[in-house]
């Protein structure tokens, strides 16, 4: 284990397992926000706090809210109410490409106009909050000139680290699902965060990717950085997560280590009450089968016994 991994899990080991509950160093604080869509809460934390250097799951049935107050969180979307702060400074209102020059940077899957760039192009862009004032570009171009090539150097680097330095003149368009998702997390790597947000970072990964995967998220850990990620995939939660945050209806309804998490009553009758996409493991869902056939039985037998 990691030294990382190992004062992460010290910092949890303690920990109640009730939402909201304070963590020993909070890199991110919220309290009350909301988000509406007509008659819909679709966001209603009232409080939740993440540990730094550690990797957080945010998991919920379909409709959570989750990536609603991912999207809050990091300047995409508006909160109707609500405060929150990354270390310790406010963030409440602030928009995207100044939450995250301060340090807290979201993943996003590659939309149709990024698709047409290159590999190269999008590493680039994802440093575009990095560079100078107009002002300043036309004043000083040879610090400009400069500011350019640390960029394209850094964006080889981290190429090279996630293996896409042979694809680096592709369209992003035409990389596997995988290969995607490593230049996401490339791509949110530029701006030097110090919280990285990931988007469902496994959907849609070959099984060949996926360890690969696995391996840099936890780096990010070992580095020094705070995860947070959402995630629909238990087995991954599970092997990478030092903490799960569990959202239903919009609320934080439980928080816990990983290994526990599921069996929390509150998140069962979160996952059952949802009625669907409950993430559940083979052997889960063997277990869970099994459960409802010994009740069928029982209540076969108490019926004729009348
Ligand atoms: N722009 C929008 N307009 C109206 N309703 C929205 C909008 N965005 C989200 N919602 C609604 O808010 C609720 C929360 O959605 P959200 O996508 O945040 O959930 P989620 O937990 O991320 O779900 P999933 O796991 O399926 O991605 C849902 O009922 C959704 O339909």
């Amino acid at each position: 284990m990691s030294d990382r991994k190992a004062a992460a899990l010290a910092a949890f080991k303690d920990l109640a397992r009730d939402p909201g509950v304070p963590k020993p160093d909070p890199i991110l604080v919220v309290d009350g926000v909301t988000r509406r869509f007509g008659g819909l809460t679709a966001v209603e934390v009232a409080h939740v706090e993440i540990q730094r250097g550690s990797i957080t799951a945010l998991i919920g049935p379909n409709g959570a809210g989750k990536t609603t107050f991912f999207n809050q969180l990091t300047g995409f979307d508006t909160a109707d109410a609500g405060k929150w702060t990354f270390n310790g400074q406010s963030m409440s209102g602030v928009p995207a490409h100044r939450v995250a020059r301060a340090g807290m940077v979201r993943t996003f899957q590659l939309t149709k106009a990024l698709s047409r760039l290159t590999v190269l192009e999008n590493m680039r862009l994802g440093a575009q909050h990095q560079r100078g004032e107009n002002f300043w570009r036309a004043l000083v171009p040879g610090a400009w000139r400069a500011q350019e090539e640390a960029i394209t150097e850094q964006a080889e680097e981290l190429l090279t680290r996630f293996k896409l330095d042979a694809k680096r003149a592709d369209f992003a368009g035409s990389l596997s699902g995988g290969q995607r998702k490593l230049l996401e997390m490339a791509r949110a790597l530029m701006v030097k965060p110090e919280l990285v947000m990931l988007d469902e970072p496994m959907a849609g990964v070959n099984p060949a990717l996926t360890q690969s995967l696995l391996g840099h998220v936890k780096n990010l850990r070992d580095e020094g950085m705070t995860v947070l990620f959402v995630e629909h995939d238990m087995d991954m939660v599970r092997d990478i997560s030092d903490w799960v945050i569990v959202m239903a209806q919009g609320a934080v309804i439980s928080e816990g280590p990983p290994d526990t998490i599921m069996s929390d009553p509150r998140v069962i009758d979160a996952y059952l009450g949802a009625h669907h996409d409950a993430p559940l493991s083979e052997s889960e869902l063997q277990e869970q089968l099994h459960e409802a056939e010994a009740a069928l039985e029982a209540e076969i037998e108490e019926e004729t016994q009348k």
